[in-house]
């Protein structure tokens, strides 16, 4: 089997009493989208922040393309390959599709931000952030402010930014939320598409979407991974349902 792209080994994260992350191993290998559901309160965003280096664990390592990343920062390990989708509040809105684009791209190029207006101008950055937008969809968006998008094309514009930065895998904190049915499908065959630019780990609430995107499912439940499974394992797990599922009704 092809080496994992991302693995956790043992993530552990106390607030306190409360044990947030307990023990949490999981991998994402080439090609999949892995993803990860649980309750609210579960601990996915606890999990992801430690992914991302937002939140040191307590214990436990964090490993990206077979690097020990677990004592780099979240730039670092942007640079190293960990694509994360901004939210969507990280996006200029008063600025354009391009702009945000070429933003992004800025980013990876290490200059410093106050070098943004001359770097407009600049045609390898400006070539490299329309090829990202043109892989997700938006080539005849590039002068659209970015308040005129709907939801879902602010979520390809979040990817086209993560793009820029030559992601190995992106990690995907509820994607679908904020979107209405219609939206979900769109991105839901948008996502399908994404995964052969790279794998996902995907944190989603959605169950239609996880069901439909997921190669294997990860079932959070009080910080631990009660089960990893395709989508039919989890769907006639017992211990999931009981666990999780069965409150969908
Ligand atoms: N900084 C913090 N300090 C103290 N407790 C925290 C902190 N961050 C999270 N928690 C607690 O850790 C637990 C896991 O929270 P987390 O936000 O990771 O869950 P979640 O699965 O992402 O929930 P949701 O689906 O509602 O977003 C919760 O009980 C939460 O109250």
């Amino acid at each position: 089997m092809a080496d994992p792209v991302l693995s956790t080994d043992g993530l552990t994260k106390r607030f306190g009493a409360l044990t947030a992350s307990d023990g949490i191993s999981l991998d994402v290998r080439p090609g999949e989208i892995h993803a990860v559901i649980g309750p609210n309160g579960a601990g996915k965003s606890t999990l992801i922040h430690q992914i991302c280096g937002g939140l040191r664990p307590d214990h436990g390592r964090v490993h990206l393309l077979g690097q020990d990343v677990t004592a780099l920062n979240t730039a670092a390990r942007a640079r190293a390959g960990l694509g994360r989708t901004f939210q969507i509040s990280a996006l200029a809105m008063e600025d354009s599709v391009l702009q945000n684009a070429m933003l992004g791209a800025l980013g990876r190029s290490g200059r410093p931000w106050r070098f943004f207006g001359r770097a407009l101008g600049d045609a390898d950055l400006r070539a490299r952030a329309e090829d990202c937008l043109a892989r997700v969809g938006l080539a005849d968006h590039l002068h659209a402010r970015t308040a005129t998008l709907s939801h879902g094309q602010r979520r390809q514009l979040e990817v086209a930014v993560a793009l820029t930065l030559e992601p190995r895998i992106f990690i995907m904190d509820e994607p679908m939320a904020g979107l209405g049915s219609d939206g979900s499908a769109k991105l839901t065959r948008f996502l399908d598409r994404l995964r052969e630019e790279a794998p996902i780990l995907l944190v989603e609430h959605d169950m239609d979407a996880v069901f439909a995107l997921a190669d294997r499912v990860s079932v959070l439940v009080y910080g631990r991974v009660i089960a990893t499974g395709t989508v039919a394992e989890i769907r006639s797990s017992a211990e999931v349902r009981e666990a999780y599922l069965g409150e969908e009704g």
